[in-house]
């Protein structure tokens, strides 16, 4: 257990395993017993072979003939009991281990939020999978060769002792030495192993999900031979690794023969009898047999450290700052206020830089801007999704972020889910009725979208199911941004994909809808902007200009060289 402790980062995966702690040590124990058992049987079978050579009475030979039957037959009992346990005690550990992680992803900080993404969440489960590996392939093991090998020691101690500090050698040779070496080899080549097998995810992705377009561009050989090189990578490097477990498997058995060999050749120099020799002789292949899997335990913990690790550092991570946002978002309109807001991506790309912002309750803003002017980014800090560099976000004069923020709303990478229409939509607010569910759909022109599929409400969309347009996706999701109904609704290009008279009339609908939640909605068309209580108008990640629609027009600027350039394209 104390080899747990001393992984990095291993102090919280501890806490998870704490509890069933006493399974855990049954398990050892059992483990430990079955290794003793072994090498009692082949210390009293040595004994018993050696002697009956000399033709005892019978009598002389019925306690070792006892003894070696006690012995299997506890080996196998035992062995059977340790694993029972030690599997019963790591799944148990697990299972506590799991819901701690996913209870801490669920709380994280937005900063923490990353860990968030399918990706990482991927490698998260099999991460927590690797403790399981920590404790059986690693804790039991050593556990059993430290008890094996001293026992071993004092078995040759008291018959040869000449030949224990022969023994005690090649058991540090073993249970030392090879272990690190093992280690170090056996971490390089798996490391290499895990870079090579990241690459080909990233590759084999590429192929799958953008097979349409490599098809397109006539693409698909040379992508498809770029994950066949990463493949190949990944080969070499599993091979390499491969060959160090086989390296350190035969330096492990000729340290075994080597030290049955020289244990014998201590016992004769020292003029032991033949008995004793024989007996201390297969009592160091035994000692040193149950030793020798801590070579692998070793190179599987160079392995699974920096899981346990990356699962430490996400139990590490301190609770969001702050008494929690109340179980159900508060009711009505909250204030929105940005203060000295900036956002710096990793890479050092600016997404706002010193935005402050205030929206009353209830208030309806449009947020304009160029492409890449940081409307999105905007949007994201106040749903809590980006993570701010510098300055606060409050909502309603608290501080926004939290698992149970009061920002609903529609962001550019909102999902369908392979589900009915009407569950896609009740997502947003499972008890919704009829009459409510009707009504988000109405607003956001998704009905006659609804009454043409061919199972109506109950129709399965989304991954799996019937495919939606452009347009009929962006309103589902509207309508279900809308049902939520929530204090703070963020709206990321809601109208994309619709005809213009379409656009304009769903932005005008929603900026003049009477009550309802404070409203921050990103638009790239401005023509139904004078429903807007204001316009934020973004370049740079910085507010350059803000007011009416027709006080903003009135002046030159840059919404004025953005509605010239709409009336253009017009
Ligand atoms: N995840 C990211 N990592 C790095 N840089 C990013 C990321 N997201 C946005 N940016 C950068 O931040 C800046 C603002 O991006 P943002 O998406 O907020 O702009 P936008 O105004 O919404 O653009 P668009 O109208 O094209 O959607 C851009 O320069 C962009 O390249």
């Amino acid at each position: 257990m104390k080899g747990l402790r001393g992984v990095d980062g291993s102090g919280a995966v501890w806490g998870a395993v704490r509890p069933h702690a006493v399974r855990l040590v049954g398990a050892c124990a059992a483990g430990a017993a079955a290794e003793l058992c072994g090498l009692g049987l082949i210390a009293a079978a040595a004994w018993l072979v050696a002697r009956a050579a000399q033709r005892p009475e019978l009598a002389a030979l019925s306690l070792a003939i006892v003894a070696v039957r006690g012995f299997a037959l506890a080996k196998g009992s035992l062995r059977y009991v340790e694993r029972l346990a030690g599997h019963d005690a790591a799944l148990r550990a697990l299972a506590e281990l799991r819901g701690r992680v996913f209870d801490a992803l669920a709380a994280a900080r937005p900063e923490g939020r990353r860990v968030r993404d399918g990706d990482a969440l991927t490698r998260m489960v099999s991460d927590v999978d690797a403790v399981q590996d920590l404790l059986l392939r690693c804790v039991l093991p050593a556990v059993a060769a430290a008890v094996c090998a001293a026992a071993g020691v004092v078995v040759c101690g008291v018959l040869v002792p000449a030949a224990a500090p022969v023994l005690a050698a090649g058991l540090l040779l073993a249970g030392a030495v090879l272990p690190w070496a093992a280690a170090v080899a056996g971490g390089r080549a798996a490391a290499r192993a895990a870079a090579e097998r990241e690459v080909l995810a990233v590759r084999a992705l590429d192929v799958l999900e953008g097979a349409a377009d490599l098809a397109v561009f006539g693409a698909a050989g040379r992508f498809a031979a770029r994950a066949g090189d990463a493949a190949a990578g990944l080969e070499r490097a599993e091979r390499s690794a491969a060959g160090v477990s086989a390296m350190v498997a035969a330096a492990g058995l000729v340290v075994q023969g080597v030290t049955a060999a020289a244990v014998v050749w201590a016992g004769l120099g020292a003029g032991a009898g033949e008995v004793g020799v024989a007996v201390s002789a297969l009592t160091a292949l035994v000692a040193v047999e149950a030793v020798l899997p801590v070579a692998s335990a070793a190179q599987r913990l160079a392995e699974v450290r920096p899981a346990v690790r990356r699962v430490g550092a996400v139990l590490a991570a301190p609770p969001p700052p702050g008494p929690l946002p109340s179980a159900s978002p508060p009711s009505g309109p909250l204030e929105v206020e940005l203060r000295g807001v900036g956002v710096r991506y990793d890479g050092g790309g600016v997404g706002l830089d010193g935005v402050d912002l205030r929206v009353r309750r209830g208030g309806r803003v449009a947020v304009v801007g160029a492409s890449g002017a940081g409307k999105s980014t905007l949007l994201g800090v106040v749903a809590g999704r980006v993570p701010v560099s510098s300055g606060s976000v409050l909502l309603g004069g608290c501080a926004a972020g939290g698992a149970r923020s009061p920002v609903r709303g529609l962001m550019q990478d909102a999902y369908v889910f392979a589900a009915t229409v009407r569950e896609n939509l009740l997502l947003a607010r499972p008890d919704a009725g009829g009459a409510r569910l009707r009504d988000a759909a109405a607003r956001a022109r998704f009905t006659e979208v609804v009454d043409a599929l061919p199972d109506g409400w109950d129709t399965v969309v989304g991954a799996g199911g019937r495919g939606l347009s452009g347009g009929q996706r962006q309103r589902l999701l509207l309508a279900r941004a809308l049902l939520a109904d929530p204090p703070v609704l963020v709206l990321d290009e809601p109208a994309e994909a619709l005809d213009p008279v379409a656009a304009d009339a769903v932005t005008r609908d929603l900026l003049e809808s009477p009550g309802g939640a404070t409203v921050l909605l990103v638009t790239h068309r401005l023509a139904a902007l004078d429903a807007a209580d204001e316009v934020v108008v973004l370049d740079g990640g910085r507010v350059v200009q803000r007011g009416r629609h027709d006080e903003l027009l009135a002046v030159p600027g840059a919404y004025r060289d953005l509605w010239e350039a709409e009336l253009l394209a017009a």
